[in-house]
């Protein structure tokens, strides 16, 4: 049973990046727009994601840089004070987890936020549990926006649960670095977050399940960045289970078999002063009660999409929930689409407008773990492009074999992969300083499937990293 309903032009629910970008471009065009929020307005990516994790991996490469003063330019000697990037968090990013500045740029253009968990209860009809514990109903005219995210997700491990275990959440509100850290999980999260610690002086061990960091990306990344860790001290261990963990007050303590070659698993025990959970993410779309829009959903994949982002006829599923990726960039290219659909729909903005912001394409999805070196990648890896049936070829230079590497005496590499039945790059990989900015012309490349033959007639400058490019092109076989 529902209260009266109300009824709106747009409702969306999720205030995260694509869902705050869908919502204030439709309030700001005069709609009726009411935002969903059961949390922060904003999401994860400015509270416990990517603002405040890249405020202390820029702290922490901070350190690692002077660090590289012996050698290049004299001595140096270096105090690291976790407090400030801390504080930089708290006081600059986050306003101390209060949403209120982002909430009232919302309502600043005309929006109506309700603060409470939102499900459907009509194919375009929204019922929301107020956090306050009232409740209240909304039927949308034009359409209903579903952009939920995800949540950490916490493995099934013996005697995890109950513990006082860090996710990203709590370890981006940490006030102090630890003495010492386990990070469960060899993911961006897990590697991007065990460097910063590490750089800060806690002792830190990555538990992987699997044989290698960042699995989603190139193998020659993951070997670089195993190599790159252990030689700042970092543990690494691959091929990991965990068994077991059990907290006392000083320590986390895990049980964990690894499985080697030869003699079976082997066993050992952990100990560490906190223990980060970094396994994934968990969906949200349950709480959504999908079946009630009449959307049939099978409680594991998200349910299908069509270009435009509809589960159906004016209901759209946007972001980290819609499966196509995990990154605030894709959240937000996904809103702009659904608000240039929906402008249209309105009648707002003509069809033209619609059609200049396109269907949702994801052959050039760029992604960047921010650890030093940094892994910036964009459309395939290598398997996935011969997983999918092209014939392919791979271009590969060693990024401290360039002019500007070796200057710099940087690690990295710049990776290609050409579908050579049509002479295009499906694939690119750009890993060293500043990976993700180098990423940007392998992204166009990739974007506007410009022939390898274009490339290769370029002008790289002298020395760049970008001129590694030239190099891996060079090497196409
Ligand atoms: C540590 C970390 C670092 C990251 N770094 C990067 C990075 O560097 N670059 C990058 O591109 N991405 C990064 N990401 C990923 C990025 O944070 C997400 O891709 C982005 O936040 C996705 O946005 P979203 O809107 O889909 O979901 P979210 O940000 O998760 O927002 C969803 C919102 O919906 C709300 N909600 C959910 N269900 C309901 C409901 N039923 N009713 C009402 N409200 C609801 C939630 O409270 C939440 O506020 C990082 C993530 C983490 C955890
Ligand atoms: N820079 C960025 O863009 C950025 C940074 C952080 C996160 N993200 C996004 O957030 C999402 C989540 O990141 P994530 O790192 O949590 O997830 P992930 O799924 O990418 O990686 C989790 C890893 O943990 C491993 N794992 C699972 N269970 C385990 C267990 N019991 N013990 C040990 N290892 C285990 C998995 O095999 C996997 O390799 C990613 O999809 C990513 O797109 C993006």
């Amino acid at each position: 049973m529902t209260g009266p309903v109300e009824t709106v032009d747009v409702v969306v629910v999720g205030m995260g990046p694509g869902g705050e970008a869908v919502a204030g471009e439709l309030a700001a065009a005069s709609l009726s727009v009411v935002g969903v929020e059961s949390r922060l307005v904003g999401g994860e990516c400015p509270y416990y994601g990517c603002v405040p994790s890249k405020m202390l991996i820029r702290a922490a490469d901070a350190l690692a840089e002077a660090r590289r003063v012996p050698g290049l330019a004299g001595d140096s000697s270096v105090a690291p004070d976790f407090s400030v990037a801390a504080r930089r968090i708290r006081e600059e990013a986050t306003d101390n987890w209060d949403d209120a500045a982002a909430a009232k740029r919302f309502t600043g253009k005309g929006g109506r936020l309700v603060r409470g968990t939102g499900r459907l209860s009509g194919p375009r009809q929204v019922t929301v549990a107020g956090n306050d514990g009232g409740e209240a109903t909304f039927s949308a005219r034009l359409a209903v926006v579903l952009n939920p995210g995800t949540n950490p997700a916490v493995p099934p491990v013996p005697g995890l649960a109950g513990t006082p275990f860090w996710t990203n959440r709590e370890a981006l509100r940490a006030e102090e670095a630890p003495e010492s850290l386990i990070v469960l999980g060899g993911g961006p999260i897990g590697a991007e977050l065990a460097q910063a610690f590490a750089r800060f002086g806690t002792r830190v061990t990555v538990v992987a399940r699997g044989p290698r960091l960042v699995p989603r990306e190139e193998p020659e990344a993951s070997e670089l960045l195993a190599e790159v860790f252990r030689g700042e001290g970092i543990d690494v261990l691959l091929n990991t289970n965990t068994t077991a963990v059990s907290h006392s007050p000083e320590a986390f303590t895990l049980e964990l078999s690894t499985d080697t070659d030869d003699a079976g698993p082997h066993l050992s025990r952990l100990s560490a002063a906190k223990l980060l959970v970094a396994t994934g993410r968990s969906s949200t779309l349950g709480a959504l009660t999908l079946d009630a829009g009449g959307i049939a959903w099978d409680g594991r994949n998200p349910p299908a999409v069509d270009g435009h982002l509809q589960l159906s006829d004016g209901l759209y599923l946007i972001g980290d929930a819609a499966g196509a990726g995990a990154f605030t960039h894709l959240s937000m290219y996904h809103a702009n689409i659904v608000a240039g659909h929906i402008l249209a729909r309105h009648g707002a903005e003509g069809d033209a407008a619609d059609s200049d912001r396109g269907t949702a394409d994801s052959h050039a999805v760029p992604r960047v773990t921010f650890t030093d070196p940094e892994i910036g990648a964009v459309g395939m890896t290598e398997r996935q492009a011969r997983d999918s049936g092209l014939t392919v070829r791979t271009g590969f230079t060693d990024l401290a074999g360039s002019t500007r590497g070796w200057i710099h005496q940087a690690v990295g590499f710049i990776k290609l992969v050409e579908d050579s039945g049509s002479g295009t790059l499906v694939g690119a990989a750009a890993v060293g300083p500043s990976g993700g900015e180098v990423l940007s012309m392998l992204t166009l490349a990739v974007h506007a499937r410009m022939p390898v033959a274009t490339l290769k007639r370029m002008i790289y400058a002298y020395p760049t990293f970008h001129r590694a490019v030239e190099s891996a092109l060079a090497d196409l076989h």
